[in-house]
């Protein structure tokens, strides 16, 4: 099977500064990849890449072969950093608006989810807690029947118990043989539900690896690796 997303040479720059630099990435489907790194290290710039709404400033990303473009919006679903939902609609307005926008959301899925996280679904976005409107929107995002799913920052506002019921429930309950890309410095909560991670630092690519491997040939911990790369 293709991979689903591939970066050959990958570079962005921004005037003269190398967000990303000569990345060479694939990742394979069916795995949940987290994407750390410390801050300004260009995770958000890949996922802006991959999501075509930045242009590379030299090598390539291609997703299920494909350049970003309208067909690849199509099987990636994002959810970027910040919200993109008008916070005066109802959650029950938004779950209409998305069956409506997209051909592949699973509104019986969105509606078991939010009644298991006891979301009013009547409640105005705006009136809704920080915590609860990321789970509204990761609900959302995990409802669509992609073949990718980006996640930028998911889980930062939501309270640690929410947390295990969104990486258990949320994050394993989606299409089968679909990825998930997860960037996120909570590394210790998320790690459980990793298949492996992408280490980046400077736009460059540090350590590809699965999480198994990590744990078998370094006896460590994810989050104890990263400490001890990242260590400032
Ligand atoms: N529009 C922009 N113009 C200029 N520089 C930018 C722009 N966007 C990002 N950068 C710079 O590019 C680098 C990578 O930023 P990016 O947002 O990709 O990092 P990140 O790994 O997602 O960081 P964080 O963990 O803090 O969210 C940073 O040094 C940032 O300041």
């Amino acid at each position: 099977m293709k991979p689903i997303l591939e970066c050959q040479g990958l570079t962005k720059k921004y005037g003269n500064f190398f967000a990303l630099s000569n990345l060479n990435l694939t990742l394979e489907r069916g795995q949940i990849i987290g994407l750390l790194g410390p801050n300004g290290s260009g995770k958000t710039t890949l996922i802006k890449l991959a999501n075509g709404l930045l242009t590379p400033t030299d090598g390539h990303i291609i997703i299920n072969s494909m350049s970003p473009g309208v067909e690849t919006k199509k099987i990636i679903s994002y959810l970027p950093e910040r919200s993109y939902l008008n916070t005066h609609m109802r959650v029950e307005d938004i779950l209409t608006y998305y069956v409506d926008f997209y051909e592949n959301f699973n509104l019986s899925r969105a509606t078991a989810m939010l009644k298991d996280l006891e979301i009013d679904t009547h409640a105005r976005l705006r009136s809704l807690s920080k915590g609860t409107k990321e789970k509204v929107q990761l609900v959302l995002v995990m409802s669509r029947d992609a073949d990718l799913y980006i996640l930028d920052e998911p889980i930062g506002g939501v309270d640690p118990a929410a947390r295990d019921y969104i990486l258990q429930t949320i994050l394993t309950n989606y299409t089968e043989n679909a990825t998930v890309l997860i960037s996120t410095h909570l590394i210790s909560d998320i790690e459980n539900v990793l298949d492996s991670v992408v280490f980046l630092q400077y736009g460059q690519l540090v350590l590809n690896a699965t999480v198994d491997e990590i744990r078998s040939q370094r006896g460590k911990s994810v989050d104890a690796l990263f400490r001890e790369v990242f260590r400032c």
